[in-house]
């Protein structure tokens, strides 16, 4: 791809022309690839995906074991038992639910199901063999297979392997992802993308290096793109048309700046490039706008999929969907995707919430989620159907 906007500097002109979405991903997917897989300490791995299969080394429980607090019996002592016919229990041996099973028992007659107070514990009810008992392996088996190769590693994962006998884990470590907020607020506003920021990079499965305000200096944030130490750097602020959005010609200048300016809205002003890091094909970059929604939807659209597929995940969105029909039309401008804010009601039927142009992260949220206009689409008339991304 030729650096299409790179030598076009838009301060003080506007966008001449914005790139379809669509050149962006391209841009993103020939760049990104996951770092090599690493062998981690397993309480490091939430989150990450495995970078190979994983089977059991083991079988759990390892050994017969009580499912519930009672009595360890031989079930045959407990034959005719019932609560006119209490069995006197001469082999009866308190369990606690997780104990291994004493030698000579083989089920668990639970505390409701003896009289305690005389001399010998009764049985006022009978079990059979293997009542209340979870036998070795019931879980799995060695040499079971727990985990496929890729899966992202939830909570509960950690804990199955670790009663498998694992330590550690062939995973693909999370990119380490450097967020810089390029001149922050204007007019001394509250900063609110660094947690924003942040915390999305987190979903997608990056790790934050570092969070950084900037002031609106070109040589300050082309030495902060490029540092090394960094898998993918997120610049927030400053890049649109004004003579202080400097965020473009800093990433010029610290590498080159491939796109700037994207037929979407909002979040149109957002751009990306190479920086001259410590990479050996440059650290790619992505500019998101400082208004905070066109942040949110510049980084939803473009730089979540970089730090997914940096993070070894799939790169399409990563919101659970609805399907739904409009209650009303969502305008949209030809050539130009929309992303609308909607409100989803019991009916399956959604509402927009503001404009795409709308500013501020109150409107989202207020949203359910968020369907995308295509850029093709003059919008979408009401009673059509169409797929709510959600957020949260
Ligand atoms: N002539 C034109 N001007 C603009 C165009 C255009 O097509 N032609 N595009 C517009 C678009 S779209 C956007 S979006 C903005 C780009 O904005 P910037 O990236 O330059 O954002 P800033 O100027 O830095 O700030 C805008 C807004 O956001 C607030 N902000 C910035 N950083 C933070 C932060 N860290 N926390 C909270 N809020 C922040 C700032 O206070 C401003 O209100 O350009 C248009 N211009
Ligand atoms: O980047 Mo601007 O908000 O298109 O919304």
């Amino acid at each position: 791809m030729s650096a299409v906007s790179a030598a076009f500097d838009v301060r003080g002109r506007g966008f001449a022309r914005r790139a379809p979405l669509s050149l962006a991903w391209d841009w993103i997917d020939g760049r990104i690839l996951p770092s090599a897989a690493r062998r981690l300490a397993l309480a490091d791995c939430v989150g990450l995906r495995l970078a190979e299969a994983v089977a059991a080394d083991g079988d759990w429980p390892p050994a017969d074991r009580a499912a519930a607090d009672g009595y360890a019996v031989a079930a045959a002592d407990t034959l005719g038992a019932g609560s006119y016919n209490p069995v006197p229990l001469m082999a009866a041996v308190p369990v606690s639910a997780g104990e291994p099973m004493p030698p000579g028992s083989d089920a668990v007659l639970p505390f409701e199901a003896v009289y305690a107070a005389g001399p010998l514990p009764e049985a006022v009810d009978a079990v059979a063999p293997g009542c209340g008992v979870e036998r070795r392996g019931a879980w799995m088996r060695v040499g079971d297979p727990l985990l496929p190769a890729g899966r992202r590693l939830r909570p509960a994962d950690l804990g199955l392997l670790a009663a498998a006998g694992h330590r550690t884990l062939t995973v693909l470590p999370a990119p380490r992802v450097r967020i810089l907020l390029a001149g922050g607020p204007r007019d001394g506003a509250p900063e609110q993308l660094g947690v924003m920021l942040a915390a999305l990079v987190v979903r997608d499965g990056g790790r934050v290096e570092s969070i950084e305000a900037l002031p609106a200096d070109r040589a300050a944030l082309a030495l902060a793109y490029a540092r090394p130490g960094a898998d993918l750097i997120l610049s927030a602020g400053r890049t649109g048309c004004g003579p202080d959005d400097v965020a473009p010609p800093a990433l010029a200048d610290a590498g080159s700046l491939d796109l700037h300016g994207i037929a979407m809205r909002p979040g149109g002003s957002a751009g990306l490039g190479l920086a001259a890091g410590d990479g050996a094909g440059g650290v790619p970059v992505l500019l998101l706008p400082g208004e905070p929604m066109a942040a949110l939807a510049a980084y939803e659209l473009l730089a979540g999929r970089a730090v997914r597929l940096g993070a070894g995940l799939p790169a399409g969105l990563p919101h659970a969907t609805a399907d739904a029909v409009t209650a009303r039309k969502l305008v949209s401008e030809i050539g130009c995707l929309d992303l609308h804010r909607v409100r989803l009601d019991g009916d399956g039927r959604i509402e927009p919430v503001g404009s795409p142009g709308w500013p501020g992260l109150a409107a989202a949220a207020r949203a359910d989620g968020f369907v995308l206009v295509p850029a093709g689409s003059e919008g979408v008339p009401d009673g059509a159907a169409v797929t709510m991304y959600r957020f949260g």
